[in-house]
């Protein structure tokens, strides 16, 4: 008998963010830069016999049946024909709709997790092509490593930008993805960058200007990091971050935040929590 497998589901960081044009489909054409955060939810796995899926959690917003990780799941129960089952246990640290890629990772969490319980030997291809289905950040976190992503988001080259410390604040804001991207007033018409070397500095994300606009708590958070160091959107938001070279300059800046915002300090890293801790059980 497996005993339990408790894994990470980190976050992300989109460094930069440029939208290129929309496609026939209504998705966007992006360029981004993708980093993890050592900050993450945790999973907990449980073997079952009986082929059922149950998610343990005391997330009330979302039904069970549309909860990314179910949905992995069954998912990666139906490409496989596997009939074995599962109770995952998690554990929310991870601000919803904060762009910081929560439900998918957890979703990414998932197929790894389970194609380790259910011994199913699928490819980190197979995975990160159901991933896809199930969202555009899915895959990155699937392959585990920092990477400039093309396309909607699925074309990824893995790079190793430097690894600072970043204080994250969390408006306290629901930004909807859906509703950024439909935006009459979005940028859709930035010119390709070439991806190599690591664009470094005074990067931007195309998405920043139109939440700022309808965000005002948006703003707030990014005029007040902003005194601080360069401040910005990560996704679609509604989170901010900026980047600092030691831990004990992230916190004091944290700190002196606190009063007014919620937030967190998290090491940038390019191997994420989820791939280290793998890793460590092979
Ligand atoms: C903004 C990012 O977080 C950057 O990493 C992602 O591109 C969004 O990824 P995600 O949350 O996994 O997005 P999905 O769940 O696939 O899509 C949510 C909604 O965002 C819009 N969307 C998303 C990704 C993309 N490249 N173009 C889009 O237009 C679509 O309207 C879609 O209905
Ligand atoms: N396991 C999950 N955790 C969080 N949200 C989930 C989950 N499953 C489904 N969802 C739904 O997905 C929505 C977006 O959640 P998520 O935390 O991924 O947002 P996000 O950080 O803005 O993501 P992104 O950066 O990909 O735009 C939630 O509002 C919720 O309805």
């Amino acid at each position: 008998m497996m005993s339990r497998l408790t894994l990470p589901a980190p976050a992300k960081l989109n460094l930069m963010l440029h939208i290129l044009g929309r496609r026939a489909d209504g998705y966007h054409e992006l360029q981004t830069l993708f980093q993890f955060l050592d900050h993450a939810d945790e999973l907990s796995f449980d073997l079952r016999d009986d082929g059922q899926v149950i998610l343990h959690s005391d997330l009330k917003d979302v039904p069970h049946e549309s909860n990314l990780i179910v949905r992995a799941a069954r998912k990666l129960q139906q490409l496989t024909g596997c009939p074995l089952g599962v109770d995952i246990y998690l554990k929310k640290v991870l601000p919803m709709g904060g762009g910081i890629g929560g439900g998918s990772s957890d979703a990414a969490t998932t197929l790894l997790g389970l194609n380790h319980l259910w011994q199913l030997g699928c490819s980190e291809d197979q995975l990160a092509e159901l991933g896809l289905t199930l969202g555009a950040d899915v895959p990155v976190f699937v392959r585990g490593h920092a990477a400039f992503a093309e396309g909607v988001g699925e074309k990824l080259t893995p790079v190793d930008p430097e690894e600072p410390w970043y204080v994250v604040l969390v408006p306290q804001v629901f930004v909807s993805t859906a509703e950024i991207f439909s935006h009459p007033l979005l940028t859709r018409n930035s010119p390709p960058i070439k991806m190599r070397p690591v664009p470094k500095g005074n990067s931007r994300n195309d998405c920043q200007p139109v939440v700022e606009q309808s965000y005002p708590e948006v703003r707030n958070s990014l005029n007040l990091l902003g005194k601080f160091t360069d401040a910005r959107l990560t996704g679609t938001g509604s989170c901010v971050f900026g980047a600092f070279p030691s831990k004990a300059e992230a916190d004091k800046v944290l700190a002196l935040l606190t009063e007014t915002q919620t937030g967190f300090v998290a090491k940038g890293s390019n191997i994420s929590m989820l791939h280290r801790t793998l890793q460590g059980l092979l």
